[in-house]
């Protein structure tokens, strides 16, 4: 039997200790947790041992020196503490906070030259391989709707700026459209799904995207409609929040295990 594919986690929270615990309990056989970062250095020791996994605690930047395998779970503030050395020492490098990596591309630039690999989850999205498939042939136009319940979207930064109220709404209120590039940076903590689906498709500036503050939704529900010359979709996921992150939905930790599993798995099903 191969060795096992060491895999370090920057970020132990709502994501970061999720995908800990598969590896921990074998849900994913063929990994192994290497190394994992976080904030609170007594605060993830007693989360590891609760999940009964056992791993160094060491600085973000560190994780690469041991791990074959990367995953960034952590605020986009750290994004490039985490990524950087990853793809210089040239593993395979798993983000989450994908709005990040898009202030950041000249990582895949350098990922040529070392050997890494970026390697996207789906995340908190849905259809990305019916993007990828699409993007193949023409694709007209991609548009992605998110309405999230307006607290969700409090303190986002485009707000501030513009002095948009999402209190005491009484019905749904628009209170972003653009490109996924002007969503990323107006909206850091929400719209990672914006990022993921433009690097999946056309491009950050060829994504439209609109951003809805809905107290009739409790879910973080997105929608994606693309155009194409081999097809025309409209996929939407209303997302359950973990009670660790209500800005994160469930899915997002499942979707980095299967994305995962799959580096290492003799069959895939999937573009
Ligand atoms: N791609 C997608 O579809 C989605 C992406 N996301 C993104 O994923 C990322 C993680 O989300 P989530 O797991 O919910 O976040 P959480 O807030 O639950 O967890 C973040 C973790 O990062 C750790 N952390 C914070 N600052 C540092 C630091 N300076 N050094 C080391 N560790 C640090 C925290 O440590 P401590 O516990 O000690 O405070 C915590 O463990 C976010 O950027 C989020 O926007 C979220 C949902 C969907
Ligand atoms: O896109 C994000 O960053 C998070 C999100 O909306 C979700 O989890 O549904």
């Amino acid at each position: 039997m191969s060795e096992k594919l060491k895999v370090g986690i920057g970020g132990l929270g709502a994501i970061g200790l999720t995908l800990a615990r598969a590896i921990a309990d074998g849900t994913l056989p063929d990994l192994t947790l290497g190394a994992v970062s976080a904030r609170d250095a007594e605060k993830a020791k007693g989360n590891l041992a609760a999940i009964g996994a056992e791993a160094p605690i060491v600085p973000l930047e560190s994780l690469a020196e041991t791990c074959d395998i990367v995953v960034e779970c952590a605020p986009a503030s750290v994004f490039e503490t985490i990524a950087r050395p990853a793809i210089e020492t040239g593993r395979i490098f798993v983000p989450v906070s994908i709005g990040a990596l898009l202030n950041h591309m000249d990582l895949v630039d350098r990922a040529k030259d070392t050997g890494a690999r970026l390697v996207l989850p789906t995340g908190a999205l849905i259809g990305l391989d019916a993007v990828r498939a699409a993007a193949e042939g023409e694709i007209e136009s991609v548009t992605l709707e998110t309405r999230k319940p307006p607290l969700g979207l409090a303190g986002a930064p485009y707000l501030v700026e513009n002095d948009i109220s999402v209190e005491r709404l009484n019905e749904a209120k628009k209170v972003f459209e653009g490109n996924a590039r002007e969503a990323a940076k107006g909206f850091p903590a929400n719209v990672n799904v914006a990022a993921a689906l433009s690097l999946a498709g056309v491009g950050p500036e060829r994504t439209s995207v609109e951003i809805w503050a809905d107290p009739d939704v409790t879910r973080n529900t997105h929608t994606i409609r693309v155009e194409a010359d081999s097809a025309r979709f409209t996929m939407t996921i209303e997302n359950i929040p973990t009670e660790e992150n209500p800005k994160t939905g469930k899915i997002t930790a499942l979707s980095v295990i299967a994305t995962l599993r799959r580096l290492t798995a003799p069959l895939t099903a999937g573009t």
